[in-house]
């Protein structure tokens, strides 16, 4: 029996997704997610047989990662799909920052652990995840190839005009300070997809993707290449997001210290855990946000204008450093389904070529689909990421040789 099957582990900071995918026809045959690792109120929901039979739950608290992929273990195994099966040919793992060494999926032995490790200090909110999901699935299946997807290996085409920050040339090389990028592995997926949504190859367009989950990232996609992206030496700069406060003048975190009497944990928490959305108005999902600004609440108010103020920004900006844009393409949970922001996103941008078409933006649809009006100089498009898939085609592509 040839192994044609991929599991592929998205660990995140306190939860886990994951899919288990059969690569003849990239079928999934499985899916789940394990949320609130840590707490009381752990969640792990399974899905079998993806569209044919209804989920399972288990609740109750899930103590680590390893517990929480020992767990979906046992799920997948009471399918039938357990990590035992020979039908299995890898684990593809999502790991967050690559750093420079690592420009392509790559099969993990000990030197490519040692270096995830190395850069924990610069994702320290997702390199350590990720590290225990490699190690806890390679405890379960040491035979099988595990192979690292990096969220930065797509944004390596960047040049130095865009990944270089002006600060002394010198120390930055020393401390490896440039601009690295995340979410590659949606930002490459989504914006061939939306080259395929205009019947073009990616070579042909130019397009801007706004990946909008809990953690956001806006690119600039030339020809298929990335040419610069939001997010930096760390996924805090950028966006207004969930949780962060993307970018701000960084003499703010000098009179946080000196004037605020903070210390550097504290900072760093401040503005990656208790900034963006729900610093400014105390709630991270953007569902409860529009529900509060339908009630008429002022501060949920002023926090989706800053969030819509700097999306807009970085359309700007990505617009002059492509030159030509045939897309703008909405993508992850944010992007894919709260209207409002994709409205108020293009709003006024007709100047630009960018408008939505009311009726279509309103459409609900899992597919890729186009949101701006006929004839439209640039093609506005909602297009659904799946990083799951990209990372098993990616680790199917390198073990099936
Ligand atoms: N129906 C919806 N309407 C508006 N926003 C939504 C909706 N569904 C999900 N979201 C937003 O998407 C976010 C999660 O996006 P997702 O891409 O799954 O994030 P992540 O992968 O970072 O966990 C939620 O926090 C919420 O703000
Ligand atoms: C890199 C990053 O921000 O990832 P996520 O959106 O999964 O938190
Ligand atoms: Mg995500």
């Amino acid at each position: 029996m040839t192994a044609t099957r991929v599991l592929v582990l998205n660990s995140g900071s306190s939860s886990v997704k994951y899919q288990l995918l059969d690569m003849r026809d990239s079928s999934r045959l499985a899916m789940g997610l394990v949320e609130r690792i840590g707490e009381e109120t752990s969640r792990l929901k399974h899905t079998p047989r993806v569209g044919g039979s209804a989920s399972r739950e288990r609740t109750g608290p899930i103590a680590d990662h390893e517990a929480a992929l020992k767990a979906v273990a046992e799920e997948l195994a009471e399918d039938g799909l357990g990590l035992d099966s020979p039908e299995l040919a890898a684990i593809g793992h999502r790991v967050v920052h690559g750093g420079q060494s690592f420009t392509e999926p790559t099969v993990i032995d000990s030197a490519v652990l040692a270096e995830i490790e190395r850069l924990i200090p610069v994702a320290p909110l997702h390199n350590p995840a990720n590290l225990t999901g490699i190690r806890t699935a390679r405890a379960l299946r040491p035979d099988l190839p595990q192979v690292a997807v990096f969220d930065t290996a797509f944004h390596t085409t960047m040049p130095e005009s865009a990944a270089r920050y002006a600060i002394d040339v010198e120390t930055a090389d020393a401390h490896r300070i440039r601009r690295y990028g995340f979410h590659g592995t949606s930002h490459a997926y989504v914006s061939r997809a939306t080259a395929e949504l205009l019947g073009k190859d990616p070579s042909e367009v130019n397009v801007i993707v706004l990946h909008l989950g809990n953690g956001a990232s806006a690119s600039a996609v030339e020809g298929g290449r990335c040419v610069d992206t939001s997010m930096g030496l760390t996924p805090l700069e950028g966006l207004v997001m969930g949780t962060r406060s993307g970018d701000m003048d960084p003499a703010v975190i000098f009179h946080l210290m000196r004037v605020g009497g903070m210390s550097t944990d504290e900072i760093d928490t401040l503005l990656n855990k208790k900034s963006g959305l729900i610093g400014l108005c105390g709630d991270n999902d953007m569902r409860e946000i529009r529900r509060r600004i339908d009630e008429g609440d002022e501060r949920a108010k002023l926090a989706f204008d800053i969030y819509i103020h700097r999306l807009r920004k970085y359309i700007g900006a990505y617009y002059a450093v492509l030159g030509r844009v045939d897309a703008v393409a909405f993508t992850a949970g944010v992007g894919e389904n709260a209207a409002p922001v994709r409205e108020a996103a293009a709003a006024g941008l007709e100047g630009l070529g960018l408008a939505v078409d009311g009726e279509l933006n309103a459409v609900r649809s899992d597919g890729p689909r186009l949101i701006s009006p006929a004839g439209a100089r640039v093609a506005v498009a909602v297009v659904p990421t799946d990083e799951e898939l990209e990372i098993a085609t990616q680790t199917y592509a390198l073990v099936d040789k």
